[in-house]
């Protein structure tokens, strides 16, 4: 929990000691508390240094213990007394001061850093604001604009930057601990009295103008909040960190967290930093997991295909020092890949500060051939699975025989690549998000085949990569494009109801989204959606030309984005989609009145009495339909936990981390109001099957809608994938 020793006769060390973070829960605080009060009243004790075991100082609260009853001590009164010592106490940072690790490291007189250290304030992505006095320490060292933005943004600083900054007094290439001790020995008596080195007596250094900063900061974080609220507490904080003494200042920074700590966001955020730690740990239905399973090495890829997909693919594994092969068939588009890629790495570098991009690893090709080497091949070719088999054919010959081939593809059948190789365990999917050098979500498509080996190699590169990586199950459109279509699917009818582009836009975007799913539509391009239903046999030749238009293998369908797409209105790219933009290639979107007027025609066409949709309808259909589309891939062990869908969905799509997840806010809003709204929605809308509720969300409602993390007990697992 935390240890006490002696040092050079006078110094008190006092290390933390609860791996593997050194997060501060109630034994911890307990312990420190104790050894802090024997180090301040023993006599022969003349300053305290205070330190973490395993090279880290301290994660902060035990996030663990947040929704629990509270018990032990509370930091606020260690903290303060450590201050208020006439003893130095003298913080050796080393890996991470975070949250609360940080509020104490504050409370401290002096502190000294690794140079590999990272310090911050993480406490807004846990729904929360800096709780034990940071909120107002903080400001009073470094000023009320960089406090506000490290506060409101939960960004961790270098052991450059905090010094920079103010926040350290010395950074260390060496021994932290030796270091802050020798340091300890030289303050002992100094600078008595500590006065000017307790941040809660200092008068704070505020400019004139920090209530415009203040003011500034309030706009701009409610603008890019969503709804969370933390953010805006943040701001509240600080306020009173700025026009009130420090005991008032700490009043109100306790007001506003009780306000938050129980919150369904704080719950909500906190579940997210959980579920995506959680995600790393996937299991097989062998038994094969995370931790019984060694992954391959990778040192060389090779990525087919210059596309969207390919080039963001290969910038991604350039970044983290990987040698690509990339591979293009036509020389005219290997030429516009290769510009592309060089071009993003260019300002990547240049945004770092760094004059070199990485291109020496990188070798453009049009031949096959030279992935002879490689230990893994990403194919990015087009949507086209006849195009598909005959390039894993083909890569069986050429490369070696240890190299695993990965798919991007956004939801074709896994199996039937793996099916066509004569290495069918070491073919898994890589799908990868556009794009793909930002979006941190990476979909692992486990197929029959697929070895533990292969699947350990795809997490562990896609860690390297810097993504979040989830096992799934191979199905259609895999977890998150299968739940998309659904979405997209109420979408399309509230339009045909009545609804805008525009209107279920703004709902999606109050409720928290990124973007409306019409302007994600519209980035994306209309034809990816209009190539998979042709491949998918939904529109085409093969439709009997008698089928209604709105009626499609059984059910409810929508030719809205059909007609679209057949009128050249495929989104951004040109100039039109469910928006109007300036140009084609515009950014800007725009309500178009010539699609209000289609809208008008169009459900007249089909007898549509259009009606007012209003919001609420508009959020239940569309995120009660994903979630219940995830019951089902939960039941079918598609995805293996509730937790994955959830970070899929945050990290892939948009959905605002401070609602958790679509199936996390079904369960905040109560699977037996889903139940109910999900079966009114299908008595109104019979012809969509997908609104009929899944058997898992029936069960669990019988079974007194158990927690999340419970849910697994409910699975009926007729044949898991995972
Ligand atoms: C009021 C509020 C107060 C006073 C607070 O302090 S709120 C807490 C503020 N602190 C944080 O938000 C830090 C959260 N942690 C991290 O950012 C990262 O974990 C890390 C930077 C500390 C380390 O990152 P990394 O090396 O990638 O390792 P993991 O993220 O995988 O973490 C390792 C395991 O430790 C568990 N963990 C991490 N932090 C905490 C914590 N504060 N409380 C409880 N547990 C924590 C994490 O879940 C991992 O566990 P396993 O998955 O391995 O079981």
């Amino acid at each position: 929990m935390a240890r006490y020793s002696r040092t050079e006769g006078t110094i008190a060390l006092i290390t933390l000691s609860n791996p593997p973070v050194n997060a501060l829960g109630a034994a911890v605080r307990r312990t420190i508390t104790d050894i802090m009060h024997r180090a301040l009243t023993d006599g022969e004790v003349k300053a305290v240094v205070l330190c973490g075991e395993n090279g880290t100082f301290c994660a902060g609260a035990d996030i663990r213990e947040f929704g629990k009853p509270p018990s032990g001590p509370a930091l606020v009164p260690l903290i303060h007394d450590m201050e208020a010592s006439e003893k130095p106490v003298v913080a050796a940072i080393e890996g991470v001061a975070l949250g609360g690790g940080l509020e104490i490291a504050l409370g401290c007189h002096y502190r000294i850093a690794h140079a590999k250290a990272r310090l911050g304030f993480p406490e807004v992505m846990l729904g929360l604001i800096p709780g034990a006095g940071g909120s107002q320490r903080l400001p009073r060292l470094i000023g009320i604009p960089a406090a506000l933005e490290l506060i409101t943004t939960g960004r961790l600083v270098s052991a450059q930057e905090a010094l920079k900054l103010g926040i350290v007094d010395q950074v260390v290439d060496g021994n932290t601990i030796e270091t802050a001790v020798k340091f300890a020995l030289n303050v002992i008596g100094v600078c008595r009295p500590l006065l000017s080195r307790r941040l809660s007596e200092r008068t704070p250094a505020f400019s004139v103008d920090a209530a415009a900063v203040l003011e500034e900061g309030m706009a701009r974080v409610k603008q890019r909040a969503r709804g969370a609220f933390a953010p805006v507490v943040c701001v509240q904080a600080l306020r009173a960190a700025a026009t009130l003494p420090y005991s008032r200042g700490m009043e109100t920074e306790e007001q506003l967290i009780n306000m938050l700590i129980d919150s369904s966001q704080a719950r909500a955020l906190q579940y997210c930093f959980f579920a995506q730690r959680n995600a790393r740990k996937w299991s097989l239905p062998s038994g094969a997991r995370w931790n019984n399973s060694k992954p391959r090495a990778v040192h060389r890829v090779g990525v087919v295909g210059l596309g969207t997909m390919g080039r963001g693919i290969t910038v991604s594994l350039v970044k983290a020092g990987i040698s690509v092969v990339a591979v293009e068939m036509e020389e005219k588009q290997m030429d516009l890949g290769m510009r592309a890629v060089l071009g993003m790495l260019e300002r990547d570098a240049q945004r770092r500060g760094d004059t070199r991009p990485p291109t020496h690893l990188l070798t453009f090709t049009l031949s096959l051939q030279q992935l002879g080497n490689v230990d893994l091949v990403i194919e990015a070719v087009f949507e086209d699975m006849a195009l598909k088999k005959r390039l894993f054919t083909e890569l069986c010959n050429v490369c070696k025989p240890s190299t695993l081939l990965c798919t991007n593809t956004s939801g074709l059948d896994v199996d039937a690549l793996a099916v066509v190789t004569h290495r069918r365990s070491l073919v898994v999917g890589m799908h990868f998000f556009a794009p793909a050098n930002v979006m941190k979500l990476l979909e692992v498509v486990c197929g029959p085949h697929s070895s533990a080996e292969a699947v350990a190699t795809a997490m562990t590169l896609g860690k390297r990569l810097g993504k979040v990586g989830v096992v799934v199950g191979n199905c259609p459109g895999f977890v998150g494009n299968r739940m998309m279509k659904l979405y997209l699917d109420q979408a399309y009818f509230l339009l045909e109801e009545g609804a805008a582009p525009e209107q279920v836009d703004q709902v999606l975007e109050e409720f928290g989204f990124t973007m409306g799913i019409f302007k994600v539509s519209d980035l994306s391009g209309l034809d990816v959606g209009w190539r998979v239903r042709k491949a998918s046999g939904l529109i085409g030749p093969d439709v009997n030309p008698k089928t209604p238009s709105r009626w499609r293998q059984g059910c409810r369908y929508s030719p809205l984005p059909d007609l679209l797409c057949e009128q050249g209105h495929l989104g951004q790219k040109s100039g039109r989609g469910w928006y109007l933009y300036e140009t084609p290639g515009g950014k800007e979107p725009k309500p178009d009145p010539a699609m209000h007027r289609f809208l008008q025609e169009y459900r007249s066409r089909y007898g549509l009495t259009p009606r007012h949709v209003h919001a609420h309808e508009v959020i239940e259909r569309c995120t009660y339909a994903m979630a219940n589309e995830g019951f089902r891939i939960l039941e079918e062990g598609i995805a293996a936990r509730a937790e994955d869908i959830d970070v899929i969905y945050v990290f892939g799509y948009g959905w605002p981390r401070h609602r958790g997840g679509p199936m996390f806010h079904a369960a905040q809003v109560g699977l037996a109001t889903v139940l109910q709204r999900l079966e009114h929605y299908h008595q109104l809308h019979p012809d969509v099957p997908h609104l009929q509720p899944s058997p898992l969300l029936q069960r669990l409602v019988e079974a007194g809608s158990p927690p999340v993390h419970h849910w697994r007990e409910h699975v009926q697992h007729l044949h898991s994938h995972l």
